[in-house]
C-alpha cells in the first residue's frame, strides 16, 4: 500500500524540480557528449560501448544510481520529449536514444564527436 501511495501520489516539489532541470541543463551545457544513462540499461550500454569504440570523450550518469535521478529523468522529458534512456546529447545538441546514435552511423556520429571537440 505504501508503494502504491508512493508511485502514484507522490511528486516531487516544483524546488526540487526546478534543481534538477537546471542540474540537467549543466550537464548537458559542460560536456561535449553527455549521456543520462542507467546502469542495468542494454541499450545504455550499447551506447557507451559505441562511444569508448571510438575513443570519444563523454560523461555519463546513472539516473539510478543518483537520489535525483527520477527528478532529472522528468526534466530531460521537460526538455526533449524524450523520458527513455539513454537520453544523448553531442554538442549540446539532442540526438535522441541508442537507435537514434546507431542510426547516424560511424561517419557522421564521427564528424558530430569531432565537431564537439569529444574526439
Ligand atoms: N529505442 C530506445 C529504447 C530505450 C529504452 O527502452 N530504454 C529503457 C531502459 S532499458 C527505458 O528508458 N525505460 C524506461 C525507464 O527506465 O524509465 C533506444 O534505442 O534508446
Amino acid at each position: 500500500m505504501s508503494f502504491f501511495f508512493r508511485r502514484f501520489f507522490s511528486s516531487s516539489s516544483p524546488a526540487t524540480m526546478e534543481a534538477a532541470q537546471q542540474k540537467a541543463q549543466q550537464l548537458i551545457d559542460e560536456n561535449a557528449v553527455m549521456v543520462f544513462s542507467k546502469s542495468y540499461c542494454p541499450y545504455c550500454n550499447n551506447t557507451k560501448r559505441i562511444l569508448n569504440g571510438l575513443d570519444a570523450k563523454y560523461k555519463a550518469i546513472e539516473l539510478n544510481q543518483e537520489s535525483d535521478g527520477d527528478e532529472i529523468q522528468s526534466a530531460l522529458a521537460k526538455i526533449t520529449g524524450q523520458r527513455t534512456v539513454p537520453n544523448i546529447f553531442i554538442g549540446q545538441k539532442h540526438i535522441g536514444g541508442n537507435s537514434d546514435l546507431e542510426a547516424l552511423g560511424n561517419k557522421k556520429l564521427e564528424a558530430l564527436l569531432k565537431e564537439a571537440g569529444a574526439l
